[in-house]
């Protein structure tokens, strides 16, 4: 599978208000096919808010703001276009708390990726294509999870439930990956294998990926390239291996710089 040449995520010039807090402050950044970029920022920095913008969950203020998706205007002055379901269809949302049915089993749950693509009564009844039960245990064999294919997805770990919301991306057919936090909850072990899965995916399959993390360790070590958010504006946007610790202090403070580096390998 080989991912579009158009890019990702075009944003420019994108602004989103709550009430007198302003989420993101004229925000401009271009996600190329096949990269991985990692989203950094202190807590509140609008890196959720970005990622919410670009796969239209949420409509960014009116004015001059744009977001393209794989060539498809998603957001345009402030309102959500018709071509957001088809945009939405080429990304894969991974989130924090995994966000699978967890009173279904982990292949129902990767099943749903299928959804987008077969009529609905066939997915409301569970009667599945052929085809796409054999990609959703590809899928599971893919991310190292199959054997847990039957288990229902409540009593799966972290690590596995994200793994299988990761498999379920695939079976939707995404062309790039956006992550938001997605080993936040996770122990260490599980989250490096989770990271290892995205490098993986990038590198071998060519997804873009875009993801959020509060690690600064795990950006520079797993993804080409970091975009900083602080107070909603773009404050670094580089190769990750420029990135040093004046740099980490103007984004994090002073306070947030020993702890950065302690896990630094
Ligand atoms: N629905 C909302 N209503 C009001 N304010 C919001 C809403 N969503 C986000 N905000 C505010 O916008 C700012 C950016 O929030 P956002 O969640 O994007 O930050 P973040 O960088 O993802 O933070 P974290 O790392 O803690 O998840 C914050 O000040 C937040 O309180």
């Amino acid at each position: 599978m080989t991912a579009s040449a158009a890019a990702v995520a075009s944003v420019r010039d994108v602004s989103k208000t709550f009430g007198a807090r302003k989420a993101l402050n004229g925000v401009s950044i271009e996600v190329a096919a096949g990269e991985m970029v990692a989203l950094i920022g202190p807590s509140g920095s609008g890196k959720s808010t970005l990622l919410r913008s670009i796969t239209g969950l949420q409509n960014i203020d009116s004015g001059a703001g744009v977001i393209e998706v794989f060539g498809q205007t998603v957001q345009k002055n402030g309102r959500i276009t018709g071509q957001v379901r088809a945009a939405r269809q080429k990304l894969g949302m991974i989130f924090q708390q995994f966000n699978l049915v967890g009173r279904l089993s982990l292949f129902s749950n990767v099943m749903l990726g299928a959804l987008g693509r077969i009529p609905g009564w066939q997915g409301v009844l569970g009667v599945w294509p052929s085809a796409d039960k054999r990609q959703a245990m590809e899928a599971l064999h893919r991310v190292g999870v199959s054997e847990y294919a039957a288990q229902r997805a409540n009593t799966l770990s972290g690590g596995q439930q994200q793994r299988g919301a990761i498999a379920r991306a695939l079976v939707q057919g995404a062309q790039a990956i956006l992550a938001d936090e997605p080993v936040a909850s996770l122990d260490p072990v599980s989250a490096r294998k989770v990271m290892e899965l995205l490098v993986e995916l990038n590198k071998r399959d060519g997804l873009g990926v875009i993801v959020t993390l509060h690690q600064v360790d795990y950006a520079i070590r797993y993804c080409d390239r970091v975009i900083a958010l602080k107070a909603g504006q773009v404050v670094y946007d580089g190769p990750s291996t420029a990135l040093d610790t004046k740099q980490l202090i103007d984004i994090y403070g002073p306070e947030f710089e020993d702890a950065f580096w302690e896990t630094k390998t």
